[in-house]
């Protein structure tokens, strides 16, 4: 190994506040239902690392999986109904684990169910944020998982390595560690001939050729590409991860070398602009003329009615929409500041123009440039 990839393993191991996520796959037993020795096994880890005066955030799938037994449901239902009726139960079931077995140790746990908006909206994220350091400040584990059984698909997730990643920038974590019941990441599916089981991951080139189509675990929901792109998404905003197995995760986090390490590409962002890029689906596009993308783009200016030539969808004021150019192309994501039915009238003319006509309120520019990403460059 590189002596640039051991010092991020060093920094892994020194993490002070870190983020864990396990899936379904690591917590359930074949024949359904919590597994006790492997939760068990995984608390273990997670209580040394605690009393070892790190902070531990715990983002646990298994909720759907832990709920089919006790519902009758043989396999994974398809229907959100079902599914959120699973979690319902399951959720508490797992709580009922996690509270018994940190409660051993002497640590209390902190349920914290989330949903996209929760991530999204200004209000919701710091007040998330807000949450987290008093649960940690307080010295309780706070045990993350997607609201199932609220969410519907407008307001999903729909898988908690994406949601682990953002729980990672949104409470500042130090490392992110990815538990699954795979190893590492490999070249391929582990069970292909040939597949390789790969060290560090320092960027998107060393993924070229990965393959990762091939699904996984029958509790499970994302495999291994969602996996990737919550390292990517965590990486990308300077934190370290480590992709790794449950009976791995002391190790991990004691900075050993096992799993992959996936080692930061970006530095640490504003914290509401990385859910702009990565949480949030656009309600509408705007369509821009050359000089405003040159604007947006290269000068990181704000979007003026001047500049935009077309509004496609439907959207309200203070929902992301997607700004694209002349081509098509999106080329940056905002908060945009008008709902969509008052924008065609402004399209083209000056904010002077519309002041004198309409009113200071229309002073306003269409996307501030604090509450815009630029995908584009
Ligand atoms: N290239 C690959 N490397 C490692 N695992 C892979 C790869 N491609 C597919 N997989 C599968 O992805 C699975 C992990 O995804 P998943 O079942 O969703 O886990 P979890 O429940 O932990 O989120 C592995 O068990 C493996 O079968
Ligand atoms: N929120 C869902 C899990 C969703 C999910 O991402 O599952 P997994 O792929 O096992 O991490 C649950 O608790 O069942």
């Amino acid at each position: 190994m590189d002596t640039a990839a051991e010092g991020d393993r060093a920094v892994v191991a020194t993490a002070h506040r870190v983020v864990v996520k396990v899936g379904s796959s690591s917590l359930t037993s074949a024949a359904g239902g919590i597994d006790p020795d492997r939760i068990g096994a995984l608390v273990d880890a997670l209580v040394a690392a605690r009393l070892a005066g790190r902070e531990v955030v715990l983002v646990s799938s298994g909720a759907i999986a832990a709920g089919l037994a006790p519902l009758g449901m043989r396999s994974r239902p398809h229907d959100l109904a079902n599914q959120q009726a699973a979690a319902s139960v399951g959720q508490s079931l797992l709580m009922e684990h996690y509270g018994r077995l940190f409660a051993r140790a002497g640590l209390g746990v902190g349920q914290v169910l989330l949903t996209v908006d929760d991530v999204t909206r200004r209000g919701n994220y710091r007040n998330a944020f807000r949450t987290f350091g008093r649960l940690l400040e307080l010295g309780v584990v706070p045990v993350v998982n997607e609201n199932d059984t609220v969410a519907t698909h407008e307001i999903r997730f729909g898988d908690n390595d994406r949601l682990a990643a953002l729980v990672a920038h949104l409470v500042h974590a130090d490392a992110l560690v990815l538990l699954s019941d795979v190893d590492a990441l490999w070249t391929a599916h582990p069970a292909s001939p040939g597949a390789q089981r790969i060290e560090v991951v320092g960027g998107p080139v060393d993924l070229a050729g990965v393959d990762v189509t091939r699904r996984g675990s029958a509790v499970g929901t994302g495999g291994m590409q969602t996996k990737i792109e919550a390292a990517g998404i965590a990486t990308s905003a300077g934190i370290p991860v480590v992709l790794t197995d449950a009976p791995h995760a002391a190790a991990a986090l004691a900075g050993e070398r096992v799993g992959t390490l996936f080692t930061p590409t970006g530095k640490r962002r504003p914290t509401r602009l990385l859910w702009l890029r990565h949480a949030s689906d656009a309600k509408g596009r705007l369509v821009l003329d050359a000089g405003a993308v040159r604007a947006v783009v290269q000068r990181k200016a704000s979007l003026l009615p001047a500049g935009i030539t077309e509004v496609e969808g439907h959207f309200a004021s203070g929902e992301p929409v997607d700004l694209v150019g002349p081509d098509g192309v999106v080329v940056a994501r905002g908060l945009v500041a008008y709902d969509s039915d008052e924008l065609p009238a402004l399209l083209g003319r000056t904010t002077r123009d519309l002041v004198e006509e309409l009113g200071a309120s229309y002073e306003r520019t269409v996307v501030h440039r604090d509450a815009l990403v630029v995908l584009a460059d």
